[in-house]
Parts: structure tokens; C-alpha cells; sequence
């Protein structure tokens, strides 16, 4: 079988630098185009160059339907606005679209979905093996302790992420409350701030801690009385995300239309 050729929206940020990399390195996928937004500086660039390789020849463009109409698949970690554009010209052209954007909004995702009635989409916060397995074991833990166990959920992240909770804690609550058998939106305690009141019992909540160049870290924390349960996962290198999104291309290949997740991509789903 031919080599899929795969467009990466945002090429010149720090997960398009990843995938430019990792797709320069992995059999069966190549770089078919990169993606920048209009009025980028970096259109026109040599992708390969700019992340840290020998030039590739692709350059940069700001227009992506040119670009689609010659791939198989398009690996986008971006913004929400632009995710959304890509996901209704991957439905238009019938291709694959691995989201790994995160800040999706629930009108985002209805878009995404709507999206996936024509095109293979294939949306995590999360890409890694590690952080999916995690999510399982969460919803399993969850589902064996009531109540009394109050979750909580922390995160790190480098200065420049601009979305909070992290798609990855927002996909760690979502599991914890499937396990609980609750409503994740109904349930979470987002933000704490002045006199908030005593913990509310059976609700999620989550802390945010912003600084310096942390990949990535998250730890859910079951607190009940006299004793604490702790499961984390630290991320020491975007390569972990960029792999799982390579895998979710070749995965969705062939695929019929739908909207899925990391858990089908890696036999998790059922969990
Ligand atoms: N699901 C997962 O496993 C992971 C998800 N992420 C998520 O991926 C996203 C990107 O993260 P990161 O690489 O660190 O961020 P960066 O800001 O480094 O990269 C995003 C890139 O997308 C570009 N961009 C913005 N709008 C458009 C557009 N309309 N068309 C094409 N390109 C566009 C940005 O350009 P400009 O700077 O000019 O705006 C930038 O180059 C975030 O939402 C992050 O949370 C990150 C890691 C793993
Ligand atoms: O912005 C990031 O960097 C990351 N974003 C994802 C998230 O929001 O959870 C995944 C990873 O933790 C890195």
C-alpha cells in the first residue's frame, strides 16, 4: 500500500515541529503539506527547517483545501476556530482528521461530530498510550468507590498553554464521572476562588498550575477518609502525542465516517 500522505495544520508550532519530525521518520506516512493560519510569517518556510531538520521542500501554505484535495489524512493541533474550518473540508474531501486541539467548546465538538458524518475523525485531549490507559483505569477505580472518595484532579503545564482545565484533565473527569456514573458537566468544580463553601460531595474538581517548560502532568487524586489513591502521568516529550495522532491517521484509513477517540483507536473503548 501506497504511503498516506499527511497534511499538518499548524507546522510551525510545537506539536506541527513534533509530527514534521515523526512523520520524517515513520514507514507509511509522508508529509504531503503544511499548514500555517493567513498572515503567518512562517508561510512560505520550508517545513523541514523549521523543525530543526534538513529542508523538505514543503513549504508552508495558508491554504489548506489546495493542500487536502492531494492527502489521505490531516493531523491538526491548532486553535478551536481553525479546528473546526478543517473538520467541514476533511468531511468535504472524505478524509481522515486527527483533532488534537484542545478548548473545544460543546458547540465545537456538535461541529466535529456533524463533520464526521462524511469524514473519519479521530479526537483526544490526550494522544498518548500512557494518559489513555490511565483514563481507563480511572473509570474503572471510580466505578468501585462511592461518594465518600472525593476526586480531585491536578495539572501542570509549560507558561504558553493558553486553555484550562487541559483537554487531558477534562478527559480524566470525563472518565472518572462515566466510572460514577454521573454527568461530568453537572458535577465539576472548574475554578475555586474566596469563600467558596465546604467541598461538595460527589463532585470532580480540578486545579491548574501554569510555569516554566513542563510537557505535561496529571495526577487524580481519590481522597477519602484516612487514605488517599494517587495515579499520575508525566509527559517528558511532545513525541508521545505526535505518535498516538501517526497512529490514529493509519488507524482511521479505510475507517467508515464517524467521530472517535484515542480508546477506539487503541481497543480501550470498552474498558
Ligand atoms: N491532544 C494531545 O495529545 C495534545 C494536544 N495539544 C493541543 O494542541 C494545540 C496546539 O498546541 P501547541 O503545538 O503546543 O501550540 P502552538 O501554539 O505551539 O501551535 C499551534 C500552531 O497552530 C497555528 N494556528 C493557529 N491558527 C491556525 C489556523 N487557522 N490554521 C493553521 N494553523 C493555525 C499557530 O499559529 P500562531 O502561533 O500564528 O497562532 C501555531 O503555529 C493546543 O490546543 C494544545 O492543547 C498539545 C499537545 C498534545
Ligand atoms: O498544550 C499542551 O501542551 C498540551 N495539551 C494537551 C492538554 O490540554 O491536555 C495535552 C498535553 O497535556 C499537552
Amino acid at each position: 500500500m501506497a504511503d498516506m500522505r499527511l497534511v499538518v495544520a499548524g507546522a510551525g508550532g510545537r506539536m506541527g515541529q513534533a509530527l514534521v519530525r515523526l512523520i520524517g521518520a515513520t514507514p507509511g506516512v509522508v508529509l504531503a503539506g503544511a499548514i500555517e493560519r493567513a498572515g503567518s510569517p512562517l508561510i512560505g518556510q520550508d517545513a523541514g527547517r523549521l523543525a530543526g531538520l534538513e529542508p523538505n521542500g514543503v513549504l508552508v501554505t495558508d491554504d489548506p483545501l489546495a493542500l487536502l484535495t492531494g492527502a489521505e489524512g490531516i493531523v491538526d493541533f491548532t486553535a478551536p476556530a481553525a479546528t473546526v474550518e478543517l473538520s467541514a473540508l476533511a468531511a468535504q474531501m472524505r478524509i481522515v482528521h486527527v483533532v488534537g486541539t484542545t478548548g473545544l467548546s460543546s458547540e465545537d465538538m456538535a461541529r466535529l461530530r456533524a463533520a464526521g458524518r462524511h469524514a473519519v475523525i479521530v479526537q483526544s485531549g490526550n494522544m498518548s498510550l500512557g494518559v489513555n490507559l490511565l483514563a481507563a483505569v480511572v473509570k474503572r477505580v471510580a466505578r468501585s468507590l462511592d461518594a465518600e472518595f472525593d476526586i480531585e484532579i491536578l495539572e501542570m503545564h509549560h507558561n504558553r498553554k493558553v486553555d484550562a482545565p487541559s483537554g487531558t484533565a477534562l478527559l480524566l473527569g470525563e472518565a472518572a464521572a462515566a466510572g460514577r456514573g454521573v454527568d461530568l458537566a453537572g458535577h465539576a468544580d472548574r475554578v475555586r476562588d474566596g469563600h467558596t463553601g465546604a467541598r461538595q460531595k460527589g463532585h470532580i474538581g480540578f486545579a491548574t498550575l501554569r510555569g516554566g517548560t513542563v510537557v505535561g502532568e496529571h495526577s487524580v487524586i481519590f481522597a477519602g477518609e484516612g487514605e488517599r489513591i494517587e495515579f499520575s502521568h508525566k509527559a517528558e516529550s511532545r513525541t508521545i502525542f505526535a505518535n498516538g495522532a501517526l497512529k490514529a491517521a493509519m488507524w482511521g484509513q479505510g475507517r467508515k465516517p464517524g467521530l472517535y477517540t484515542m480508546a477506539d483507536v487503541l481497543g480501550l473503548a470498552d474498558l
